[in-house]
């Protein structure tokens, strides 16, 4: 962890040396409006597999997480791990395949995913945020019936969408402080694991809670255009636009198929942004600029 205020700045040889301090502090007090802003408001943040690809990544994503506990937001984490499924297939000798941005999972695939999201993801995330000075929980969609599966069509296998929610488990935890963690993976009623994009659990926690915002971080600046032009605002006919035109392809349309059915759901915005840069969900809540693309109703 970095060093606490207490071994920072607070020596001799820190301290009226430069404007760092003056900076630090205007920078603060700009944020005033928009921390009284997001106070008490639930935000889901969709963590992806590409977003978390580094040490470094993680640890500034848990920093950024804890920062929001700290003034008054009810941060909930949903995390993907695409790429860590496809390494581990891989070294397993499991080929896969997708279809419009979904994973194709059978029986084996499946099991595969839950051990690599719900395991390794899942408590590497919980850990950054623990170091990081929060109390972080993980769970998975499974847990105390978080969101029931059943399968998204005919020839996807255990490729599943959320058809129920029960939400009291995260309302539980963050009323007691706690930082839920979630993995995608849920249970259908008989118990049978399924695969679910992790945007769109993200989606659906984001109406069932009433959360204000939802946050998707991927490994791309936003939604581009077909000149690869970021495109900052979108309306939900914009989006069906992008996705009709075929603009938007592959992993990005669950992520605007989740983010249409969210504004929907009562969610005032989602904001698809890069994650591959440190402190983009600062930039986005605390600040005037905002960061990558906003869709709102
Ligand atoms: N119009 C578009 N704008 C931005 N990215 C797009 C677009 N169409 C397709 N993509 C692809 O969507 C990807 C993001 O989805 P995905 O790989 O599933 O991310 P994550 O792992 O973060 O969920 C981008 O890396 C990009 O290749
Ligand atoms: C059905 C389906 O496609 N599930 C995803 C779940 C993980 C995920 O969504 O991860 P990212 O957010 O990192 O892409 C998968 O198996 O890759």
């Amino acid at each position: 962890m970095d060093a606490s205020p207490d071994t920072m700045s607070d020596s001799s040889t820190n301290r009226r040396k430069n404007e760092g301090g003056w900076m630090s502090a205007e920078t603060l007090s700009r944020a005033l409006p928009f921390i009284q802003r997001h106070a008490g408001a639930t935000i889901v943040v969709k963590f992806g597999g590409h977003a978390m690809s580094t040490p470094e990544l993680m640890a500034e994503f848990a920093k950024d997480i804890v920062l929001l506990a700290q003034v008054g937001v009810r941060p909930i984490v949903v995390h993907g791990g695409g790429p860590q499924i496809g390494s581990m297939l891989s070294r397993l000798d499991i080929k896969t395949e997708f279809k419009d941005g979904l994973r194709v999972s059978d029986m084996e695939t499946v099991g595969v995913a839950e051990m690599v999201l719900s395991g390794a993801v899942n408590k590497a995330i919980v850990s950054a945020v623990n170091c990081a000075g929060g109390r972080a929980v993980g769970i998975s969609g499974r847990d105390a019936r978080l969101i029931t599966a059943a399968p998204k069509a005919e020839g996807l296998g255990f490729t599943g969408v959320p058809v129920a929610t029960d939400t009291r488990v995260l309302t539980t935890l963050t009323d007691a402080g706690f930082i839920p963690v979630v993995s995608p993976i849920s249970a259908d009623t008989s118990g049978d694991g399924y695969n679910i994009n992790a945007d769109t659990v993200a989606g659906t926690l984001a109406a069932a809670l009433g959360a204000t915002r939802m946050i998707l971080m991927t490994d791309v600046e936003g939604v581009m255009d077909k000149s690869k032009r970021l495109l900052t605002d979108l309306s939900r006919t914009d989006v069906q636009g992008l996705i009709d035109d075929g603009t938007a392809q592959g992993g990005m349309i669950p992520k605007l198929t989740t983010a249409m059915d969210a504004v929907a759901g009562g969610v005032e915005a989602v904001v698809i942004l890069d994650g591959r840069r440190a402190h983009g969900l600062i930039v986005e809540l605390f600040t005037d600029e905002g960061a990558g693309t906003l869709i709102h109703a």
